[in-house]
């Protein structure tokens, strides 16, 4: 199945039904349209994706009474609406079947389910055993016996929830599972990594992983709900479908959010509202993340919370999209439902890119002997190799595109004994795993050897420019005799690899430590904390001390990553450590007193009157644009940084007029800390910040006072 080029979130709404003790409530209502809703709408899954999205297009909607003025009918266009008799059969049947198809067709499919709390969310995805919802009816489907019966579909379960903004694995015992990190790998996709994955062999199987893993989910009591659900969950079916020529993976992505609270109507206690607080908060980044996609910002708030950074990919991602918004009826619920209706009209206008996860199998070539033995755990298909850790046993939940397609990924989790007849078990009929295998690690090779042999180049390259001549010629040392150039390329590759994987581990520490402060940052101290740091870096690097420098500026990049010239800075510095060179950073900026003198009277005074000078330093300007926003209100106080190790950070952040911007560089008692600058005139510190020169520091998307209302229209 063709993968749609471009496909826009998919719609639903559903009213569940009056409960025991709820008062009657007329002032919601789902209106069909011609082509009865909910009955009628499949995905096309074409090129647009569209037609199903059109607002309305099925002529169905929601209506809901204003809250303070009865007599006003607010009226929400929703192509897929379900009303309280809604069985969860026409539900699945109408929206999310068609998407079980699309996913078996390689891409990833992602349905969420949304709401206030007590709307039906878990009852629409996972339902009761006598009326299972949208989760079951999902596994069955796939298990069922196919209509396409040469094709062969392996299916395994992941499971995780997100508690108060913290990954857990469900598939793992609470007491032996730790809150897990989110990560991006090389091609971008993000990943929660060290994730338990459970093969399942039939339907059967799969509910038995499921009960369990879900007995393990954080539910409470609140007044709204008896069983209300603390965290968001996520499982993720990943799906490998072979047939004779080709090998697809997809995935789907069933998601459960909890639901926003009023805490005054839920009654919660003190720990109950530090998870509603958590709750509310990732879905507010949820509503921010959809704002900054429909407005077309340049960033996406995406890794504000780890929900949001989860669910990436559905949103303006490679995903196609399903979301089910949960309506509740009765007059305490009626703002909530407006509020729900409207995230789910501005979803609608998100765009995803699906992309078919598909590979080719071709007929076997005979080999005349077995190639070098490569780590393929390491080889991502179609592409470089992938460098991050695969670890037995464990594979991550997300991610598209760079994925490798094998067995033993799938099974993963799976005892040794299985996994060794997976091994043995053909790919696909005429090319067995170890042969694909074999032609991987030869495309690998290839590519190695003309990596290298461009390195060599540039290394000959390098010692013919040497006036000296008295370097040693790495090239020389690679003529070990016994070794055929080939092995001694293997050895080169694997010590390259080590040495870049040791670098991403590196990284991923350091970005973990520093994201989960740059999590609760505010956008302007964010911008600020960026700044001390590339002070500090620029105070090491003056002092020749590049390792530290170049590591307080990845520290600086992880606050700021769109920074570009930081980026350039820290590729520069990269390139001196590697190489041994010295790095000098491009002269400051000539001193603003010196700016009204004349030419010659400047270059008296030992500063170059060149134009090109008044391009700033990356770090003055940083510097400069920090004491230029004296309206700023939030400041890093304090950066403390021991270059041991040891780490304080003044993130508060005053509200007064008075404020102190000082670094203090704890453990190099050397080290002094840039002077304040004095302040200047306002007029001209927007000037500086708003020429051209603020490319330094693209600031984040302010929040936006006024609320643009979509879809919204007077009945
Ligand atoms: N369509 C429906 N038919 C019958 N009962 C329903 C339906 N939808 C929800 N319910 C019932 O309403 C109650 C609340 O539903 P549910 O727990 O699914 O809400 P929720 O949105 O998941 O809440 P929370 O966010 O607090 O976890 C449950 O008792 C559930 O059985």
């Amino acid at each position: 199945m063709a993968a749609p080029t471009t496909a826009k979130v998919r719609i639903a709404a559903r009213l569940r039904p009056r409960l025991p003790g709820e008062a009657p409530d007329d002032a919601v209502h789902v209106v069909h349209g011609e082509s009865s809703c909910g009955s009628t709408s499949t995905f096309s899954g074409n090129a647009s994706g569209s037609g199903e999205n059109t607002s309305g297009a099925s002529g169905s909607y929601i209506s809901v009474a204003n809250p303070r003025d009865a007599s006003q009918i607010f009226r929400f266009p929703i192509t897929s609406c379900y009303d309280a008799d809604a069985t969860q059969a026409e539900i699945f049947n109408a929206d999310v079947r068609p998407l079980v198809d699309v996913a078996r067709g390689g891409v990833t499919v992602t349905i969420f389910a949304y709401g206030v709390t007590s709307s039906g969310k878990t009852h629409t995805m996972q339902g009761t055993p006598a009326d299972p919802g949208v989760i079951p009816r999902v596994v069955q489907a796939l298990f069922a016996p196919s209509s396409q019966k040469d094709e062969k579909t392996e299916v395994a379960v992941s499971y995780i929830e997100i508690y108060k903004d913290d990954v857990y694995d469900l598939l793992v015992a609470r007491e032996n599972a730790p809150k897990l990190p989110v990560r991006e790998n090389d091609a971008g996709a993000v990943f929660v990594a060290g994730l338990a994955t459970a093969p399942v062999g039939s339907a059967a199987e799969f509910d038995k992983v499921y009960s369990t893993a879900t007995a393990r989910r954080s539910v409470g009591a609140t007044l709204l709900n008896r069983a209300s659900s603390r965290s968001h969950a996520v499982l993720t079916l990943t799906l490998r479908i072979t047939t004779a020529t080709a090998v697809r993976e997809g995935k789907i992505n069933l998601v459960d959010l909890a639901g926003s609270e009023n805490n005054k109507l839920t009654g919660n206690d003190p720990s109950r509202m530090a998870e509603s607080s958590a709750i509310n908060k990732s879905l507010s980044v949820l509503g921010q993340v959809v704002h900054a996609l429909n407005t077309g910002a340049s960033r996406i708030p995406y890794r504000n919370a780890k929900l949001t950074r989860i669910l990436q990919d559905a949103l303006g991602g490679s995903s196609v999209g399903l979301l089910i918004c949960n309506l509740a009826p009765g007059a305490k619920f009626r703002q909530d439902t407006l509020n729900t209706l409207n995230f789910a009209v501005r979803t609608k206008n998100i765009e995803n890119k699906p992309v078919v996860n598909e590979r080719e199998i071709r007929a076997p070539q005979p080999v005349a002997a077995p190639p070098p033995k490569i780590d393929l755990a390491r080889v991502a298909v179609g592409g470089r190799p992938s460098l991050v850790p695969r670890p037995a046993g464990r594979s991550s939940a997300f991610g598209l595109g760079t994925n490798r397609l094998s067995i033993a990924g799938l099974g993963a989790g799976a005892s040794k004994e299985k996994e060794k007849e997976k091994e043995k078990e053909p790919a696909a009929p005429g090319l067995s795993e170890a042969e694909i295998d074999a032609r991987i690690s030869r495309a690998v090779e290839v590519e190695v050897a003309r990596r290298l042999a461009e390195r060599e180049r540039e290394l000959a390259a390098l010692e013919a420019g040497s006036s000296s001549g008295k370097s040693r010629s790495p090239k020389k040392d690679a003529k070990v005799p016994g070794l055929s150039p080939l092995l001694k390329r293997h050895k080169d590759l694997d010590n390259e690899l080590q040495a870049r994987l040791q670098e991403l581990e590196r990284k991923f520490e350091r970005g973990n430590k520093e994201s989960v402060l740059a999590d609760v940052l505010s956008p302007v101290s964010k911008k600020k904390t960026g700044r001390a740091y590339v002070a500090l870096a620029r105070a090491h690097s003056d002092k020749g001390d590049l390792q530290v420098a170049l590591d307080l500026y990845r520290r600086a990049e992880t606050y700021v990553p769109d920074n570009v010239k930081l980026k350039e800075r820290i590729i520069e510095i990269e390139w001196a450590v590697k190489n041994g060179k010295t790095f000098k950073a491009s002269p400051k900026r000539a001193k603003k007193k010196k700016e009204g003198k004349g030419k010659k009277e400047a270059e008296a005074d030992g500063v170059e009157a060149q134009p090109e000078a008044q391009e700033m330093d990356l770090d003055e300007r940083m510097a400069d644009h920090e004491a230029h926003h004296s309206d700023d209100q939030m400041e890093v106080d304090e950066v403390e940084t021991s270059l041991t190790g040891r780490e304080a950070f003044g993130t508060e952040l005053t509200n007064t007029g008075s404020k102190r911007s000082f670094l203090v560089a704890g453990g190099d008692a050397g080290m002094q800390t840039p002077a304040k600058r004095p302040k200047r005139a306002k007029q001209h510190s927007v000037v500086v910040i708003e020429s051209d020169e603020d490319d330094e520091f693209v600031p984040d998307a302010a929040p936006r006072k006024s609320r643009r209302r979509i879809g919204l229209a007077m009945a």
